[in-house]
């Protein structure tokens, strides 16, 4: 007879708690648990509608070929012990709003959520997706004290894999080739650098007029909007479900990979007590380093700029969330 091993390390499967079982959250616990990285708890206020999905996902199973457990909750407890945390919950913008719009609604979601799972995954790595992005990230920090290793925001991935797209588009190559760096907040005022932007290797300076690329990069400014007002139903979820699961991956996986992120800076760049998107290298810690590129002086201009507006609406939140709670 078989009998179970002695050692709980050798039974362990690590755990990601997605908060928000909406269109984002749902269509990341489908990548996690479909690339078989990790068991997923996929939690939601709505009743019922968390365990509807979770049981539509695990009868995707044998045919998708993973063994991942995969858990529909409305409540907290069912997720102790998980590994990595992502908040997806909130409200999506509607046609003609900015992403600051969304501050009054979804301040006092996410920081609720940020509390009530910390209090059942005291060593779990945050991931922030909610909007407005830079904001929500700081908020959740705030609310639950850990260090900036271990809370971030997701943005950057998605805004650089826009601008990728865009160059691949215009240039007719391969969308992989093309690797690009978007830094600064997720709104009207993030900083695309083209001299970043590279076609396997080649800068896309080289291949593309200032012209051509001044349009793509207020295209990619514009990425989620313009999906917002196609759709004019809530906005874009595959690519960002694609972009949080790169960066849990390179978490669960230790893979140490070099992304854009919503970081807590410290003096870097000039900036401090924000979150704003950098690169920084994602390990099995969370945040393993910020690091400090050189940048022009127009670049640290825009990236001041991108700061001075995520720390205005800081500040507009604080004051929301203390008129909600007196
Ligand atoms: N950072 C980024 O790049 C991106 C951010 N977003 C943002 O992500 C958020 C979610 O977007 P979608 O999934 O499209 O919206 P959605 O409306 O499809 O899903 C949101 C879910 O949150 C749930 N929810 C609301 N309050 C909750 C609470 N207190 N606890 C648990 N769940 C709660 C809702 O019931 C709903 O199922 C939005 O704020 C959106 O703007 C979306 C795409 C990209
Ligand atoms: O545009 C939105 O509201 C959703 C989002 O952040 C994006 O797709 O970049």
């Amino acid at each position: 007879m078989y009998s179970s091993p002695s050692s709980p390390l050798l039974c362990h499967s690590p755990r990601v708690t997605v908060i928000g079982a909406g269109r984002v959250g749902s269509t990341l616990a489908q990548r996690i648990a479909e690339k078989n990285l990790a068991d997923v708890v996929l939690l939601d206020i709505v009743q019922g509608m968390p365990q509807g999905l979770a049981l539509d996902l695990l009868e995707a199973r044998g045919i998708e070929l993973h063994n991942r457990k995969i858990i529909g909750t409305n409540n907290y407890a069912d997720t102790t012990g998980s590994d990595i945390v992502v908040i997806t919950a909130g409200f999506p913008r509607k046609p003609g709003m900015s992403r600051d719009d969304l501050l009054r609604t979804n301040a006092k979601i996410v920081v609720e959520a940020a509390k009530n799972a910390i209090a059942y995954s005291p060593d779990a790595i945050f991931i922030i997706v909610t909007n407005p992005l830079d904001v929500m990230t700081y908020l959740a920090w705030q609310a639950i004290g850990l260090p900036r290793d271990r809370v971030m925001g997701m943005a950057g991935v998605l805004d650089s894999a826009r601008f990728e797209t865009f160059i691949a588009m215009e240039l007719g190559v391969l969308p992989s080739d093309v690797k690009a760096m978007v830094m600064g907040s997720h709104g009207d005022l993030m900083v695309p650098i083209p001299r970043f932007a590279t076609v396997n290797g080649i800068p896309v300076t080289e291949l593309l007029d200032a012209a051509t690329i001044e349009r793509l990069v207020e295209r990619t400014r514009n990425g989620g909007a313009e999906i917002v007002e196609l759709m004019q139903t809530g906005g874009a979820f595959f690519a960002p479900a694609s972009a949080t699961c790169v960066m849990v991956e390179s978490i669960l996986l230790n893979q140490s990979r070099l992304l854009p992120v919503a970081a807590y800076l410290q003096g870097e760049y000039g900036l401090n007590d924000v979150f704003i998107g950098v690169p920084c290298r994602l390990g099995c810690g969370g945040i393993a380093d910020v690091l400090e590129l050189n940048l022009t002086d127009e670049e640290t201009a825009a990236l001041h700029i991108s700061a001075q507006s995520v720390r205005n609406n800081i500040e507009r939140a604080q004051e929301i969330l203390t008129s909600v709670t007196r």
